[in-house]
């Protein structure tokens, strides 16, 4: 089917125009949604549209989920071998495809592109891990019974039709984290794309069916944010959708798991996060510093990881402060994605620009003092806030309790590890921690008693391809990466009994 027009101005070039389609993906197919209806994606650098997508509604649900259906009584035959091979055909070609996919990302999120190549390359860390899970995640067990002659045999068979329910933050990587172990898994997948970001996500589609996955073994399904509750309900209660994985906040995750419960739906839940940061006065501040930049300034501090709440023990708190504000100030340059001097891009909507400005006017007027920046939406086009920080911040502050998702950091000063420790775990959430401290005792306690899915220490980013991602508590259930967990969510346990006659 033919692009629509509104992709022959693109504000950027691309090596493959082929790449970039304004359609939904289905069966191996672009589409248009049913109504013929679309809706505007808006480059967040200008905050004017640049392309649009099919506003797909939930009426266009049960031909991906057909088509998936479909797909599956096909493909979850292949052996481990064959999906493998896929796989890494399909890694090979998002790679080839890294700089126009990384442009077409900068202006669907508002990231830099060094950002965006950086996603890429982070993304197909998945892609090539799941290429080993393919063939090595997927084996059962053999058993010996405590009853004489009986043996046990465990296999394991992908589950089904997968439903992916897919943030505006890392599109690109977190479609292949849940895609690829899906499709490692033997299952195949219905994709909702956010209605910030779905370009990208028919991209990776596209490039699946040239990879050659069976047409409706990876589908995606753009649509407008008024459209998105209708196509997410009508994917979690469909009866031929036996898994849905969702990334995004915990007040929609509790309702995507209500909603599956109804058929007791195998679920992935990946939600908010207020992770603490937590420096003590014998840590190496150099690392902590260079860490806590990366970490909280990475996509404008827009991932579910960033660090929400800094902890900063009483003997280095002015010192580090200090610092920190100097190395922002002068490391931050705020501007369009694409140009080269950009550091610190748009945020993607402008609903976290107003978020933001509401938590930083709540912990203002609650005492907390503005070293940098001031919590404010710039003047003129694009979403951008310049970077924010704050210090003397309270516990009785929204922005203690509430997941930021904007460059605005607040910095706690604290005095001993019992209190930082009760104050850090003072939150419904529990995604992510990270300590800082040259005690190595210190970091065992910490590690273990800190109530969140993934610790740093001495480190500042816990996401790689290779260990578990996933919170706890209201940060969800489930893993996304990681050996053997990861894929298991794709796959059911079966078990076999054999009795074995004249056994001796
Ligand atoms: O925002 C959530 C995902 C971030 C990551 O994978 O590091």
């Amino acid at each position: 089917m033919a692009k629509n027009s509104d992709l022959q101005q693109l504000p950027f070039t691309l090596e493959d125009p082929d790449l970039l389609h304004n359609k939904s993906y289905v069966n191996g197919k672009f589409i248009d949604s049913s109504t013929g209806n679309r809706f505007q994606i808006i480059d967040p650098g200008t905050g004017k549209p640049w392309a649009s997508c099919p506003d797909c509604t939930a009426a266009d649900v049960e031909p991906a989920v057909q088509s998936a259906h479909a797909a599956f009584r096909i493909y979850s035959k292949f052996t481990p071998s064959r999906r493998a091979q896929l796989l890494l055909k399909w890694h090979q070609l998002i790679v080839a495809a890294r700089e126009d996919l990384a442009r077409i990302l900068v202006h669907e999120t508002g990231k830099t592109l060094a950002e965006a190549r950086g996603e890429i390359d982070y993304a197909t860390t998945f892609s090539w891990w799941f290429v080993g899970e393919a063939e090595r995640g997927v084996h059962g067990s053999t058993v010996v019974s405590a009853i004489p002659g009986r043996r046990g045999v465990v296999i394991k068979q992908p589950i089904g039709v997968a439903a992916a329910l897919v943030p505006w933050n890392f599109p690109i990587a977190l479609v292949l984290r849940k895609a690829a172990a899906a499709l490692a898994a033997g299952c195949t997948m219905v994709a909702k794309t956010s209605p910030e970001t779905p370009l990208t996500a028919v991209c990776l589609a596209h490039l699946a069916s040239k990879a050659g996955f069976p047409p409706g073994t990876l589908n995606v399904l753009t649509t407008s944010l008024e459209n998105t509750p209708g196509v997410a309900e009508a994917l979690c209660v469909h009866p031929l959708v036996k898994k849905v994985t969702f990334t995004g906040s915990t007040r929609v995750g509790k309702i995507i798991s209500g909603l599956c419960s109804q058929n007791l739906k195998k679920t992935t839940l990946e939600l908010g996060g207020n992770c603490p940061f937590i420096v003590f006065d014998d840590a190496n501040v150099e690392q902590a510093l260079g860490q806590l930049m990366a970490l909280k300034w990475r996509h404008a501090g827009q991932a579910c990881i960033t660090s929400n709440r800094v902890f900063v023990q009483s003997g280095i708190y002015d010192a580090f402060v200090e610092e920190l504000v100097k190395r922002s100030a002068s490391s931050l340059r705020l501007g369009h994605g694409m140009h080269e001097e950009t550091t610190l891009g748009a945020l993607t909507t402008p609903r976290g620009l107003d978020k933001a400005e509401e938590l930083y006017q709540d912990a203002v007027a609650k005492g907390a003092k503005t070293a940098l920046g001031r919590g404010k939406r710039e003047d003129g086009d694009g979403y951008f806030m310049a970077p924010t920080i704050l210090t003397e911040m309270t516990d009785d502050m929204a922005m203690t309790h509430e997941e930021i998702f904007a460059p605005v950091l607040g910095v706690y000063r604290f005095e001993t590890e019992e209190e930082v420790l009760r104050r850090a775990n003072d939150t419904p959430y529990g995604l992510a921690g990270y300590v800082f401290t040259k005690n190595v005792d210190r970091q065992w306690r910490m590690f273990e008693n800190l109530e969140a899915g993934m610790i740093g220490l001495n480190a500042g980013n816990s996401s790689a391809a290779e260990t578990p991602f996933g919170g706890i508590k209201d940060s969800g259930h489930g893993k996304e990466s990681g050996k053997d967990v990861a894929i298991n969510e794709y796959l059911i346990t079966k078990t076999g009994t054999m009795a074995i006659e004249n056994h001796y």
